[in-house]
């Protein structure tokens, strides 16, 4: 009572004004000595031990039911295991729950892991559109077609499906034939170099695969020495994207390379578009890659708009199927990037599995090559697409590879509307990002018997071709796999190949058959390979 009337007392003496003054003042003395007893420590703990109250009670709300941590670490969240993700880990993410959660930094993260679940994901875009991973929207640009939704995403996407029709695919192929045998050339090289001891191969594959599709996507407009440094620097675009949900890009981490690394891409396609725009103007220019394909359908399209301005009657049959817009060299570029994007790690990944799984299975490679012979006896002929269509034990050791193995084991979306999921009767929330994960789908013992063995007769005499709902390689509903059908093909097309004219070795070792997760699945072991030229002379299996 002393030290309030002391408090009061001093406050009269120095500020004699109204009473309502007097009060408050005295009020701040005693404020004053209440802060004698408080340090800043003590404030910021308070402030922290509130602010990871609120961090765990949201998680709390947004988990309701879900299979999950019962405690989140605070704020980060698992963080640590997106930096060195684990199989493992995702495996038993699975497995715990048709629906389950985790929470990193900001972001409440909601997997969908069996078939049923991820299927409603994928085909509920009135509550869901794709959101790959926070930094991609930094990759692609936030203007990328790949984030529009509803409407507008189906409008833009009619106007691609013209580069991945049959007619379109046959055209791509001699280009990916030229850069298959260039890299045959390359793998026995670099088994000479290290006198046939096996090498890790992930590398050379995914240099390869990019190399693929930057010539099937921008021709000859890139020079070999451009593709090979998109392919050095696409590992960076890769190592960016594993840091799921970190909010920024931080000068000199993964995500800044990756963003250097992508901005460089996005300009040397936008400069192979201003060519092919040349080219495809000249009388008579055959279009060879998606670029060519794409411009030629701009430049139609032009060409009827000036037509019907002139008043003039356009034949049915002379109006193009659909009438593009004019798009600029770096829209192009950006939808190219898409491209690459989408295919590189999954196409790298199918076709590490697929080297693995052959190699370590000579009949059935055995049974590729007397398949190859019978359809192209001679090697040094081209591959069409007529023979691919005919080579049925080959595409079934693809799509094995694609189910046994999948690349996109997760296809990260958005919750952009409250989303109640009446089979579990959960409601995702606003703002959260959901997962469908393809693994439980593509091992599903009910459709595919003994999933955990690697059999192409399945997709042959089997049942394996009618599992159409649990065939989630590719996703499903709007934003299913634009390249799905060009993937195949070139898988195909580069087992058959390889399988004619080269002999591949694989060390087995103990982590071969282990998977490690970067962004994509890949042999632990980084597939030890070594290749030699086939001794058979040409028609022989
Ligand atoms: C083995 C190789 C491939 C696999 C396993 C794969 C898988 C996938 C998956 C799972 C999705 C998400 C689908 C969804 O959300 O429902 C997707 C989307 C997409 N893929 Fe592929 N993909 C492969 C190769 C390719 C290739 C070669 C291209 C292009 C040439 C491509 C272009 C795209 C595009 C553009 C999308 C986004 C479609 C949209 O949002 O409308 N993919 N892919």
């Amino acid at each position: 009572m002393a030290s309030v009337m002391e408090a009061f007392n001093a406050s009269t003496t120095h500020y004699p004004g109204t009473v309502r003054a007097t009060i408050a003042t005295g009020d701040m003395g005693i404020l004053s000595r209440a802060l004698e007893h408080v340090n800043l420590l003590s404030v910021f703990l308070t402030l922290f031990a509130i602010a990871v109250a609120y961090d765990q009670i949201q998680y709390w709300r947004l988990k309701g039911s879900l299979a999950g941590q019962p405690f989140k670490i605070p704020f980060l969240g698992p963080f640590h295991e997106s930096v060195k993700p684990s199989f493992e880990k995702y495996y038993a993410k699975w497995v715990s729950g048709n629906l389950s959660c985790v929470s990193v930094f900001h972001k409440f993260v909601i997997i969908a892991s069996t078939r049923d679940m991820a299927r409603k994901v994928f085909n509920s875009p009135a509550f869901v559109k794709p959101c790959v991973v926070d930094v991609a929207h930094k990759l692609l640009r936030p203007e990328n077609w790949v984030f529009l939704d509803g409407k507008e995403h189906v409008e833009y996407r009619k106007g691609l499906n013209g580069l991945f029709t049959r007619q379109a695919l046959e055209t791509y192929l001699p280009g990916q034939q030229e850069v298959y045998r260039e890299y045959f050339e390359e793998f026995l090289q670099m088994t000479r170099e290290k006198d046939g001891v096996g090498q890790p191969f992930v590398y050379m594959l995914r240099e390869l695969q990019c190399a693929v599709s930057c010539r099937t996507f921008v021709g000859h407009y890139m020079s070999r020495e451009g593709v090979k440094r998109i392919a050095d620097d696409y590992y960076n675009i890769t190592a960016a994207m594993e840091l799921v949900n970190f909010p920024i890009i931080i000068p000199f981490t993964k995500t800044w390379y990756g963003k250097k690394a992508a901005d460089k891409v996005i300009e040397a396609f936008a400069n192979c578009a201003a060519k092919a725009r040349v080219r495809m103007r000249k009388p008579g220019a055959e279009p060879e890659c998606i670029l060519d394909r794409w411009l030629a359908h701009m430049l139609q399209s032009d060409r009827h708009r000036e037509r019907v301005a002139k008043g003039e009657q356009v034949p049915q049959d002379e109006t193009p199927a659909m009438l593009l817009r004019n798009f600029s060299d770096f829209e192009i570029s950006m939808t190219i990037f898409t491209f690459l994007f989408a295919s590189q790690d999954a196409t790298s990944s199918a076709c590490s599995w697929m080297l693995q799984l052959l190699a370590d299975r000579p009949e059935m490679l055995q049974k590729v090559r007397e398949e190859a012979v019978s359809i192209r006896p001679d090697p040094s002929h081209e591959v069409t697409l007529d023979m691919l269509e005919n080579m049925p034990w080959t595409r079934a050791c693809v799509k094995e590879v694609l189910r046994y193995r999948p690349p996109v084991i997760m296809v990260p979306y958005l919750v952009k509307k409250d989303f109640h999921i009446s089979e579990s009767n959960y409601t995702a929330r606003k703002g959260s990002m959901i997962i469908p994960s393809t693994w439980l789908s593509l091992h599903d013992p009910e459709a595919y018997p003994s999933p955990d063995v690697y059999d192409p007769e399945r997709w042959i005499s089997g049942t394996a071709e009618e599992q159409g709902k649990n065939w989630l390689v590719f996703g499903t509903g709007p934003h299913y796999c634009l390249g799905q059908t060009y993937a195949v093909l070139n898988l195909m097309c580069f087992l058959h190949m390889l399988a004619s004219e080269l002999e591949w070795r694989h060390t087995i070792t103990a982590r071969s058959e282990e998977i490690r997760v970067f962004a994509t699945i890949f042999p632990m072991d980084d597939l030890l390979l070594s290749f030699s030229r086939r001794a058979t002379g040409a028609g022989t299996a």
